[in-house]
Parts: structure tokens; sequence; C-alpha cells
């Protein structure tokens, strides 16, 4: 059989994701070589909104995989667009361990405890619409470069305190940097947070089989719901919209929770749904639908037409 050819970014954080991937397939026997595809997203400075956005992470990654120039292509979920690709198949999401945001900051040890004012640096609307629901004093400023750059950012003094995935900073084990994970109460995650998302060409069962137990069903059942969430909603993966869906094992009940937030915190809306979690997709729809009623497709609109 051919070695399996893994596509990745070359960021230190995509890299790991990679390894990691191609580290289960060999101790299940396969063949693996792993490839480095440079992204929009890595080459283009400045705030992400003004490159365009949508897929800057991953276009180029999923034409390899059209191009079968690569066979699996290993995404953060959180970067990958909920709208299909032709002709390509998530076909597995490994577990999902870390799901939430992590306070970094020599400051506080929680964002209510932050000082008046407190500069946070994150270039993400999601966090600061919710960071400004919760404290409209704050200032934040823009952030980017990868998880390194950033926390040297901080030290550097440049902000009080940055907002991450905790997911990042684990893999990387840079876990001695969480000062606080933020209680889903304050902030919930961005769609497909924490996990990975394993793409293939639709057609290729020979990597449907190999990558078929790296996948974690209540994982993939929970971002299933997250992304129908948000495609439901047209958000984008820009927009201020968090999502959490998590399966409870006692019950066997996938939970779902929904916010949309305008980009200066003032108005917040929620919602949740709850079903078995072979309806993931129903039950991120219906979480969008009851969003929409709420009038979330008028705060997106004005948060990406303002840019907050
Ligand atoms: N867009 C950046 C990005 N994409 C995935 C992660 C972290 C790991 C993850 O959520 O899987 C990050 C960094 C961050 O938000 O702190």
């Amino acid at each position: 059989m051919p070695a399996i050819r893994i596509g990745t970014r070359g960021s230190q954080l995509a890299q790991w994701q990679a390894n990691w991937v191609a580290d289960q397939l060999r101790a299940g026997g396969a063949e693996v070589e792993i490839i480095q595809i440079a992204t929009q997203g890595d080459v283009t400075k400045g705030p992400l909104d003004s490159i365009g956005g949508r897929g800057v992470f991953t276009t180029e990654i999923q034409a390899a995989l059209l191009d079968n120039r690569i066979d699996v292509a290993v995404h953060s979920l959180k970067d990958l667009p909920t709208e299909a690709v032709a002709g390509l198949r998530l076909t597995a999401v490994p577990e999902r361990a870390a799901d939430g945001d992590v306070l970094i900051s020599p400051k506080a040890s929680d964002v209510l405890s932050l000082p008046n004012e407190a500069i946070i640096g994150t270039g993400s609307m999601r966090r600061k619409a919710q960071l400004l629901h919760l404290r409209s004093d704050l200032q934040i400023r823009d952030i980017r470069g990868n998880l390194d750059t950033r926390l040297r950012k901080l030290d550097d003094g440049h902000y009080d305190a940055i907002i991450l995935a905790e997911a990042g900073l684990r893999r990387l084990e840079m876990y001695e940097r969480i000062r606080h994970v933020i209680p889903k109460t304050q902030m919930l995650p961005a769609v497909g947070q924490g996990a990975l998302g394993l793409e293939i060409r639709e057609n290729d069962m020979v990597s449907a089989d190999v990558l078929a137990p790296l996948n974690h069903a209540p994982s993939h059942y929970s971002v299933l719901a997250e992304r129908s969430m948000l495609r439901n909603l047209r958000g984008g993966c820009l927009a201020p919209v968090g999502a959490w869906g998590r399966i409870d094992d006692a019950k066997q009940l996938l939970f779902l929770d929904g916010v949309v937030v305008s980009g200066d915190g003032h108005h917040k809306i929620t919602a949740s749904a709850c079903g078995p979690p072979n309806r993931a997709e129903d039950i991120g729809r219906q979480v969008a639908d009851q969003l929409a009623i709420q009038g979330a497709e008028r705060l997106i609109a004005f948060a990406r037409a303002t840019g907050g």
C-alpha cells in the first residue's frame, strides 16, 4: 500500500497536530508522509477580516486534496468553513480534549478581576464581544501571530491579558501559562474549537478505512451540531458567534448552547437545545432558528459591516 500523504500548514501547532495524526496511523501499521502547505493565512499579515476571512487557513489544503497531492487534510476544525466542498468529506474527528478559552495575564486570575480599562489582546470578534458584554471598560486590541508570538507580545507588556484556545496551549505543552479557564457561562468557544477535522476525498475508501479508528463519535456529533448551527446562521468563522456542543454520557443526549453578541457587547442572545446525538444537525438547526428569531442575523451583519 502506498504511503498516506497528510497535508498540513507549517505553523508549529498545525505540525504538532499532523504529527499526532501520523503517529496514531503509524501505530496502526500505516506508512505516512507529511506534506507542508503554505496557506494565505500563514503568509498574509494584518487582521484576518481584511484578508478575506473565510477559509484562509484551509483553501489551499483542500485544493491539494482535490488535486491528489495529499490524501488527508488535518484541520483545526475552528478554521474550517462550514460549507461543504464538492468532492471532499470530513471523515473523522478525534477526541476533543479541551474546548474552552483561557485567560493569560500577569495581572489577574479571572476576567472580572482584571484592572479597570485593562488592555486585552485578541483578534477574534467572538472573544471581543463576549468580553465587552462582561466588562464594557476593557480595551480590546488586535493581536496576530502564532502562539509563541502572542505570548511574547504579552510578556513584552503590550497587553494586560490575552485570550487563547486552551487546546493549542495544551498541545504545545505551554499549559503552565494558563492562568484561568474562562467558564462557559462567561464565554462560549468558537464552533469546532479544540477539535481536529480529518478531511479526505469523498471517494477515497482506503483513507476512510485507515482513519476510521481515530474517530471519536461523541466529539464528532458535538462538532456536527456546532457546525450545523453556524451554517444555518450563515455566520462564518469570523462572526461574533459561540457554541458549545457536548454529550452527556449518562443520558446519551447531545446538548448544544449557542450565543450571538453584538460587536460592542451590548446585545447578547442565547439559545439551547438537546436531543439524541444522531440528530446533531437538527439540534444545530434548532438552536440557529431560536437565535434567528431573536435577531441573530442582524447582529452578525452589523458586526461584519462595522468590524465591531
Ligand atoms: N485561528 C487560530 C486557531 N485555530 C485553532 C487554534 C487553537 C486550537 C484549536 O482550537 O483547535 C487557534 C489559536 C487560538 O485560537 O488560540
